[in-house]
This record gives structure tokens, C-alpha cells and sequence, in this order.
């Protein structure tokens, strides 16, 4: 049968990246990704924004929206303090399979959840489900369209609080048009726009920061 992209992107991962190295599995999708098959990870040169994003932070809960095959939740999950826990959100259960492998490959497991189904499912269930107070950042990477919705129903649900900080890929390519709007003209966000391009490409794409003011 026909091995699909993530598969590829994962054999790449467990020939040339070592078990339990973070970084050599980062280096190996990016290595993959610019030289053999574009993939839709955050790439490298948004990745060392995310990466000082939170080192900042040091958050102790992360929600990320959309796993796809792992790329972000190695690079933000080998950045957090021991005892901090990331969950994160894959709709599609080919993805998922994937991802929890290259997860694994970098010896992450104990600090990831990876919840398979859709952001407006779980959303609602984060408190009842896995304890879940508040979250100190959310990388939003799925559904362009979902970005505010789910934003929206996140305030709603509580799980934001004074300080909590959402960072929004694809910004500008794709794009999040009502997103940007939304949370630029929102007295109860703070935001900043930073600059980059789409994933291993010369296209313009950014980051959008924005602290929750409460
Ligand atoms: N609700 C819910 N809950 C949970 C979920 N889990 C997954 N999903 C569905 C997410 C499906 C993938 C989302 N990501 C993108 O579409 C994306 C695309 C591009 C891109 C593509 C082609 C171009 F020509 C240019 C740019 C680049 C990016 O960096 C992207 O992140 C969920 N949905
Ligand atoms: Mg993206």
C-alpha cells in the first residue's frame, strides 16, 4: 500500500533523529520537510519564535489545537519545566498515530496528552476530564476557521486567565482574518504580530501573541 506523507515524515524520523533527542527530531522533520516533502509543521524559523514564547512563559498547562504529526508539541514539550503537562488536539486518527510515534521517538511521552477528536468536543470536557484549572498557553494551529470559535468558547468554558497567552500560527497564510480581528480590537487581549514566513517557504506568515487581560 501507498505510505502516506506523515509515515514518510516519521521514517525520516527514526532513521536520521536519535530515541530520546528532542532536537534530532525536530532537525530531522525540518531536514525532511525542506529537502524531501513540504509538510504543514510550524517549520523552524516560526518554531524559534514559539521557542522563545515559551521559555518565557515556562508554562506549567499548554493546550495546543492541532497535532498533526508532532513537529510542535517536541518543540514546545522539550522546553517545559518537569511536572508541566501539554495537551494536545488531533482530529484526524491517521495524524495521531503518527504523531504519537515521533512523540515518543523523543522520549515526551510523560509530559504529552494526545487527545484525539475535534477542539469543540473537548473543549467544554478540558476541566472535568483532565483536572485542568486554567492554561498558561494555547498554540492554535488547526482549522483556520475554528480559531475564534474556539477562542471564544475557551473564555466561556474558563480556561483563561489573567496572564494566559494564545499564539496563533498562520495568521497571514493560510489566514485567520475574523481571529485577527477579533482579538486585536478586544479590549481583554493584548496582542502583537510577529513576523515570519510560511513553513519552509519565502511566503509571508506570522505569529499573533496575545496576553488575556482577564
Ligand atoms: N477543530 C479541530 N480540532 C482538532 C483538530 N486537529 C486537527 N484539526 C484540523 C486541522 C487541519 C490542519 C490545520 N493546519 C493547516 O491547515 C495549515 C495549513 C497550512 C498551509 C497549507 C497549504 C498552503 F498552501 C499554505 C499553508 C500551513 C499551516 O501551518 C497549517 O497549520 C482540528 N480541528
Ligand atoms: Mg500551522
Amino acid at each position: 500500500t501507498q505510505s502516506t506523507r506523515p509515515q514518510r515524515l516519521l521514517n525520516a524520523v527514526q532513521k536520521k533523529a536519535t530515541r530520546g533527542d528532542p532536537r534530532s527530531v525536530v532537525k530531522a522533520i525540518d531536514d525532511f520537510c525542506r529537502h524531501k516533502e513540504w509538510a504543514m509543521n510550524v517549520g523552524d524559523e516560526k518554531g524559534c519564535i514559539l521557542d522563545s514564547v515559551v521559555s518565557e512563559i515556562n508554562p506549567a498547562t499548554v493546550l495546543e489545537l492541532g497535532t498533526y504529526c508532532g513537529y510542535s508539541t517536541v518543540r514546545i514539550a522539550r522546553l517545559l519545566p518537569p511536572h508541566a503537562k501539554l495537551i494536545t488536539l488531533e482530529f484526524n486518527p491517521d495524524f495521531a498515530a503518527i504523531a504519537r510515534q515521533v512523540i515518543a521517538w523523543a522520549g515526551l511521552e510523560e509530559k504529552v496528552q494526545l487527545v484525539e477528536g475535534a477542539s469543540g468536543d473537548w473543549i467544554p470536557k478540558m476541566k472535568e476530564q483532565f483536572g485542568i484549572t486554567t492554561f498558561d498557553l494555547v498554540f492554535l494551529d488547526h482549522w483556520k476557521d475554528r480559531y475564534l470559535p474556539d477562542t471564544k468558547l475557551m473564555e466561556e468554558c474558563g480556561l483563561l486567565r489573567k496572564g494566559s497567552v494564545l499564539l496563533a500560527d498562520n495568521v497571514i497564510c493560510p489566514g485567520t482574518p475574523d481571529y485577527l480581528e477579533y482579538i486585536r480590537s478586544s479590549p481583554r487581549y493584548e496582542s502583537r504580530y510577529f513576523k515570519s514566513h510560511l513553513e519552509y517557504t519565502k511566503v509571508e506568515d506570522g505569529l499573533e501573541k496575545s496576553v488575556f487581560k482577564g
